[in-house]
């Protein structure tokens, strides 16, 4: 009998359960077992369901292609056979929300990409390097929920990875303003240059929800757990993030061009010195998908670029460059994150390896 967990991917047919599947062929510790999707896509083979809406740039696993789709809807018989579930489900909020949770009670739990429950106090929203130790309140979660081992974990929004390991990095600097422009890859709406012509040679100023994102989550995930509120408390000291989000003609790969001021001074020297020695529980533990080295710091005037350094550590690490004094601000420097690996799928995935490392995700 296989040792690996088994794992099914609610909304596997779109973009990022796309991505999850490509990330989960021959993965060490899961095994992907169940595939569930809409009504619509029930009872097809994947590879009918999907046809040619297949967005990934290596072709579709042999392993997927001809196991059944099974109703996403249909809790109880999509769970019964996984020890946990990603979630890349697409629907209105409250029905992520209340689907969700309908999995977490069936003892399953449920590690998701969605933005939906980023705000539900007792959901840790998790950057394995950042704040692991958010998983406690899974306790009080399970609680609320009555499960014993179901529960929902989260991962930020795609924006924000780009500059928030270097907020991270630079903690005992106190960070304070920040003003952060995001340019964002198209592949961060779940579409490709085929079909999103419009954006060849184009640039669009709004993503709709996105900077209150941007502005918003770094503060859950530099919060702490409240223990006798059972409750992530945003960080509540003097940062403050504003930011102005656009998409660009990128397939994959958000830049963000960042501003910061900081409590306490800090030299190049350091500021560089604490990105690149950067150290987490997550790459202690040896976890599949952690980064060996979180951040790089490129000193190339015309670097990080999309092109160069967007897969940098299997796409899972971050690269900072043009970190320089700035006339208004403290510092200011350029970020590139890629957006479905570490801002998307490949962030739940290393989430769920922490989750089973820490022994929150077991067999069933
Ligand atoms: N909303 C983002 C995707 C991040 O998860 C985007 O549109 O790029």
């Amino acid at each position: 009998m296989s040792e690996k967990l088994k794992v099914g991917v609610l909304g596997a047919t779109g973009m990022v359960g796309q991505r999850f599947i490509t990330l989960l062929e021959n993965h060490p510790w899961f095994e992907l077992t169940t595939l569930a999707a809409s009504a619509h896509s029930a009872g097809k083979t994947y590879e009918e369901a999907v046809g040619d809406r297949w967005k990934m740039e290596t072709p579709m696993p042999e392993f997927v292609k001809h196991m059944t789709v099974l109703d996403g809807d249909d809790v109880e018989n999509v769970a019964k056979d996984v020890d946990f579930m990603f979630s890349a489900v697409n629907m209105p909020k409250d029905q992520i929300r209340a689907i969700e949770e309908r999995y977490a009670k069936t003892e399953t739990p449920v590690v998701s990409n969605n933005s939906a429950h980023r705000w539900t106090p007792d959901v840790p929203m998790v950057v394995p390097e950042i704040n692991p130790e958010h998983f406690a309140v899974i306790e009080h979660q399970r609680r609320r929920l009555g499960t014993t081992r179901g529960f929902i974990a989260v991962k930020p929004n795609c924006s924000i990875q780009a500059y928030t390991p270097a907020l991270a990095a630079w903690k005992e600097f106190e960070p304070r303003e920040v003003v952060v422009s995001t340019y964002q890859a198209i592949s961060g709406a779940g579409k490709t240059f085929k079909d999103w012509p419009e954006m060849v040679g184009n640039i669009i100023p709004f993503i709709s929800g996105e900077e209150a994102k941007s502005e918003k989550e770094p503060l859950k995930v530099f919060g702490h757990v409240d223990a006798e509120r059972g409750e992530i408390v945003p960080f509540e000291g003097a940062l403050r993030i504003t930011s102005q989000c656009i998409r660009v003609p990128v397939l994959n790969g958000h830049t963000a061009t960042v501003f910061i001021n900081f409590g306490k001074k800090a030299t190049k020297e350091e500021l560089i010195d604490r990105l690149v020695n950067y150290t987490s529980q997550a790459a202690e533990l040896g976890l599949p998908h952690a980064p060996k080295q979180f951040i790089q710091y490129l000193t190339e005037d015309d670097r990080p670029q999309v092109k160069l350094d967007v897969d940098y550590e299997g796409g899972m690490g971050v690269s900072i460059g043009r970190l320089r004094e700035d006339s208004i601000f403290d510092w200011k420097f350029v970020g590139l994150a890629h957006n479905t690996l570490r801002g998307a799928a490949g962030g739940a995935l290393e989430c769920a390896e922490m989750l089973k490392a820490l022994g929150y995700i077991t067999k069933k």
